[in-house]
């Protein structure tokens, strides 16, 4: 049974020279932090930068360019279904990710040989190489719409709580790749983009919370509001399943601070996101032994005290 999803990290400093890569176990949703990529595809050619995302279906063969240099970034990739708009529910006709800014390559091909031309097939989650001599991307003309696209993130327009209370971060999700059971996705695509925050009497900040989720995090850049330290762009973080999290001290300490009359506060200059599935990652050996591995992670959270005070109890009285 083909059902699941993976979630990788790159980083690259080389373009992809006389090869390119094909994925026969599922598809790609491509986040990059740094540097662009110019990603040549059987259907023509995608200029994604930090701040899109771009999606390479199953079985499209493509090549990446790095314009410049280094490169790294996030990629999700999804088994046995495909990433698609979420429902809008009672949110109606228009908002979050709109479908006009989704964008398709023209077609883009050129006739000519390659001697050595290596493609690289991921199946079955092992790597095969075939070589042939001529390019791959000898496609003229195509129709339909299994297509490799590319959304610009600063498009997607943003819903939230205008009065009280904190919403759950699903209200922003880009692209939800889903289950057989509706509203358990395989793994939504959510964005914490710039935004005024409004509510009133409200702890703003993302609550402390322990959910049946598991919740990857990046950041593409900025701060995240609720890790003023220690989250960087690039980085990463994994909140699994009944995991409790919340916001660092520092993060939880500045909002209390702050008091419960603050008006209205607008988060610029920021773009986190989250991979969050209803299924469980194991972690790579790989990822757990990396040097990059934050073992004091736990110490975000060092010194948080409670600033809850008993109100002080009048006397209701009620209706004999
Ligand atoms: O854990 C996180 O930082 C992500 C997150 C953000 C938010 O606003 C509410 C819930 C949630 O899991
Ligand atoms: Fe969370």
């Amino acid at each position: 049974m083909r059902h699941g999803y993976a979630i990788h990290m790159y980083t690259a400093n080389k373009s992809m020279d006389n090869c390119a890569f094909c994925n026969a176990d599922g598809d790609f949703l491509i986040v990059p932090q740094q540097g662009r990529l110019f990603i040549t595809t059987e259907c023509g050619r995608l200029n994604v930068s930090p701040g899109d995302v771009a999606i390479i279906p199953q079985g499209f063969r493509f090549n990446v360019n790095l314009p410049d240099g280094p490169s790294r970034g996030y990629v999700a990739e999804v088994f046995g279904t495909h990433f698609q708009l979420p429902d809008l529910g009672p949110i109606g006709a228009n908002g979050l990710a709109s479908p006009r800014d989704f964008l398709a390559p023209t077609a883009w091909f050129e006739d000519k040989s390659y001697p050595g031309y290596t493609i690289v097939q991921k199946f079955g989650g092992e790597l095969f190489t075939a070589i042939q001599d001529f390019s791959p991307f000898n496609v003229v003309a195509w129709h339909g719409n299994y297509v490799p696209y590319k959304y610009d993130l600063s498009k997607f327009c943003p819903y939230n709580t205008v009065l009280y209370d904190h919403s759950d971060p699903s209200i922003n999700t880009v692209l939800t790749a889903p289950t057989d059971k509706p509203g358990v996705a395989l793994l939504d695509f959510v964005i914490f983009p710039p935004r005024w925050l409004v509510a009133e009497h409200t702890f703003r900040p993302p609550y402390y919370h322990r959910n049946c989720m598991s919740e990857f995090m990046g950041l593409i850049h900025g701060n995240y509001e609720a890790k003023v330290d220690g989250f960087l762009p690039g980085g990463a973080s994994l909140h699994n399943c009944m995991t409790p999290h919340g916001p660092d001290t520092k993060s939880y300490e500045s909002t209390i601070a702050r008091g419960n009359n603050v008006g209205p506060h607008k988060i610029i200059d920021t773009m986190a996101f989250m991979f969050e599935s209803s299924l469980i990652p194991r972690i790579s050996q790989s990822a757990l032994e990396s040097p990059f591995l934050d073992h004091d992670y736990y110490q975000c959270w060092i010194g948080l005290r409670s600033h809850f005070t008993v109100p002080e109890l009048k006397t209701i009285k009620t209706k004999e």
